[in-house]
């Protein structure tokens, strides 16, 4: 495994615009074992540990990278044994506080770890479980990661960044806290959201650790459970609202410009009235996008197109298919706005006739034009109840299913269980034979059902998907029900790793529907008739830097490429698709130690 991989490294440098050689350290001694950048452990070899003044600090055997890996799979799997038996809650919080450990000793083994062991590994950093760590962050808390940006810091922003260490930084993954997965408003503690998201970017986009930046803006929060919270860590004050809060957002993107003008930052799980507010103030002045509305509806959409193919039906009877999303959030009015866009083009229809198959429920229920008091977000989405048969402002999941017979239901309510026995069941009666089921919420308490449930109470014949994973389920009979992960993971990384290449200024819808294109189209036919909608986990370096390749090529076609580094708009303009990719792949990060100091 190791070999291919190095043999693609070693291959793609061709197009490469890292500088090889050895990298650049100005420490010694202490310094640079505790620093998790360059620190080594046991793996520094003589020559570095002679001339870094390491010798005498680490025992005396050499070790190798490889076993260096093996010892650390082995404690892991010697924890999961003691563990066995333990609540959930135990299992999976001990198994991040191992991961988080050596994250915070020695990043190149963490990440090699990481990436290697992907599909194992990621329900760890990443949902379900970063979600637990969020809910008990204060109390977890040993280190910091990232920075954090308060109300407090107000006028001090500008000077505050130059704090980060990193000359240079390409990614930047930011959140209030507001909304965290299905988890409310988790204030401060949502910093491990943003640290998960550039794990994955590690991983997935091969972004160099050294240049990612987790941000938390705290601007306090609404969650009385945690002001009144002894250990809470972050501002003991309500949330600023309105003009003050807009302030600090613009202080700190006006600072990060300052410092990376290239760099891409991501909105993570901002409430929706700030998700939306947000993308349109900065998405213009600002290399940016928010991954819950725009990263979640390519998914969404790529799941949806491939559940037209899972049924045999040509692509273009996609807009014929309906679909009821219930969850009129920042994701839920995310995947509309893009699945509305993709029937208008497709059936040269207008946005307007394109809504008419899409039915949107919220905690009121069904979202019509009677509905009072509704968001502006929403209300191109509300169906007009005149032009429905027998179904009302305000219906319930059950009356609209029952009544629509839809082709999809999807969630992103953030609401465990809502798709109940006897929702699921009445998709039986669905108009397609192979009706589909998101449960798109997160972490996994708070899917709207579970995989088994989906496959038990709707028919064996579904395509799910969820936003957590699920297992496969076992349907007897040597047949299984496939469980697809459709999260916005498919996508953010390769939405980051494209756009910062390409050197955009801004990230457009076309650089995004070229995402989700990408995704949609890498699954087989063979693939799709069993269910499978999206690639498993463990390709995910490979689907990212096809994807990346995707929207590099949609910011050249628009002429938004700007070029980075030694390679310039022009060049980027006369790669072809695969050398394009290759481009991508040349410039993904890879962990391997790399020598500290020249050779003599
Ligand atoms: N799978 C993914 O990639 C992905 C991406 C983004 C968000 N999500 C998940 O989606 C969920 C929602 O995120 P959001 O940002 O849209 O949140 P949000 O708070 O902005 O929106 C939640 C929406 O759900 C509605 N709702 C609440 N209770 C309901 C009920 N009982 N029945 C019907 N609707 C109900 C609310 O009215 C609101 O419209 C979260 O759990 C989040 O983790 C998943
Ligand atoms: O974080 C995730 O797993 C997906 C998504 O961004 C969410 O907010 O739930
Ligand atoms: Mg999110």
């Amino acid at each position: 495994m190791w070999k291919v991989l190095r043999f693609a490294a070693l291959r793609s440098r061709r197009f490469s615009t890292a500088i090889p050689g050895p990298c650049m350290v100005h420490k010694r001694g202490t310094d640079i074992l505790h620093d998790p950048w360059f620190n080594k452990d046991t793996g520094f070899p003589l020559t570095e540990r002679d001339r870094l003044g390491l010798r005498g600090l680490l025992p005396p055997r050499v070790i190798s990278f490889e076993h260096q890996y093996d010892r650390f799979m082995n404690s892991y799997r010697s924890l999961e044994k003691h563990i066995r038996g333990q609540s959930d809650k135990v299992v999976s919080l001990s198994k991040w506080r191992i991961l988080n450990r050596l994250h915070d000793r020695n990043e190149t083994l963490y990440y090699r770890v990481l990436i290697d062991n992907i599909k194992e590994f990621a329900p760890i950093i990443y949902t379900p479980t970063v979600g637990l760590v969020c809910q008990n962050y204060s109390g977890l808390f040993r280190r910091p990661r990232g920075m954090y940006f308060s109300s407090k810091d107000k006028g001090e922003m500008m000077s505050m960044i130059y704090n980060w260490p990193s000359n240079q930084v390409d990614m930047i993954v930011l959140t209030d806290g507001s909304r965290i997965l299905g988890l409310g408003d988790l204030g401060v503690q949502g910093i491990a959201i943003p640290i998960g998201k550039l794990d994955m970017y590690v991983a997935a986009a091969g972004i160099n650790p050294q240049r990612i930046l987790p941000v938390m803006l705290d601007v306090g929060t609404n969650n009385q459970k945690l002001l009144e919270d002894r250990l809470y860590l972050g501002v003991r004050q309500p949330r600023l609202e309105g003009e003050e809060y807009l302030s600090i957002v613009d202080e700190f993107m006006e600072a990060v410009h300052a410092r990376w003008p290239k760099a891409v930052v991501q909105f993570e799980d901002f409430q929706m009235k700030w998700a939306f507010e947000t993308l349109e103030r900065y998405r213009k002045r600002f290399c940016m996008f928010n991954d819950d509305i725009q990263g979640t509806a390519g998914v969404a959409l790529a799941g949806l197109l491939g559940t037209v193919r899972a049924q045999g039906q040509p692509l273009s009877d996609f807009v014929k298919q309906k679909i009821v999303v219930v969850g009129a959030g920042s994701a839920g009015l995310g995947v509309l706005n893009m699945a509305v866009k993709a029937v208008s083009r497709m059936s040269g229809c207008s946005e307007t006739a394109a809504k008419s198959q899409f039915f949107l429920i919220d905690k009121d229920g069904l979202v019509t034009t009677e509905r009072r008091n509704l968001d502006p977000a929403a209300v191109p989405f509300a169906q007009n109840p005149r032009e429905l048969e027998g179904i009302t402002e305000g219906a319930s999941i059950i009356e609209v299913v029952k009544k629509v017979k839809p082709h999809v239901l999807l969630g992103l309510s953030g609401v465990g269980g809502v798709f109940n026995e006897e929702v699921l069941k009445a998709m039986r009666e669905s108009v397609s034979t192979k009706p589909a089921i998101f449960a798109m919420s997160n972490p996994t308490m708070n899917a709207e059902c579970t995989a088994a449930e989906a496959f038990s109470h709707a028919g064996e014949n579904i395509v799910f998907g969820s936003g957590s994973p699920f297992e496969n389920v076992d349907l007897g009979n040597g047949k299984v029900g496939h469980v697809n992960q459709a999260n916005n993971l498919y996508l953010f990384p390769g939405i980051g790793l494209g756009t910062l290449l390409s050197g955009a200024p801004h990230i457009t819808d076309g650089m995004l529907q070229a995402a989700a294109e990408c995704l949609a189209s890498y699954m087989t036919e063979e693939d799709l008739q069993k269910g499978i909608l999206y690639p498993s986990i463990d390709c995910i370096r490979n689907v990212t830097a096809e994807v990346g390749a995707a929207v590099l090529r949609a910011a050249v076609a628009e002429g938004h490429a700007e070029g980075h580094g030694d390679v310039g708009s022009r060049e980027l303009a006369h790669m072809s698709e695969k050398d394009t990719v290759e481009y991508i792949r040349s410039n993904m990060w890879y962990p391997e130690y790399c020598p500290l100091v020249h050779e003599k």
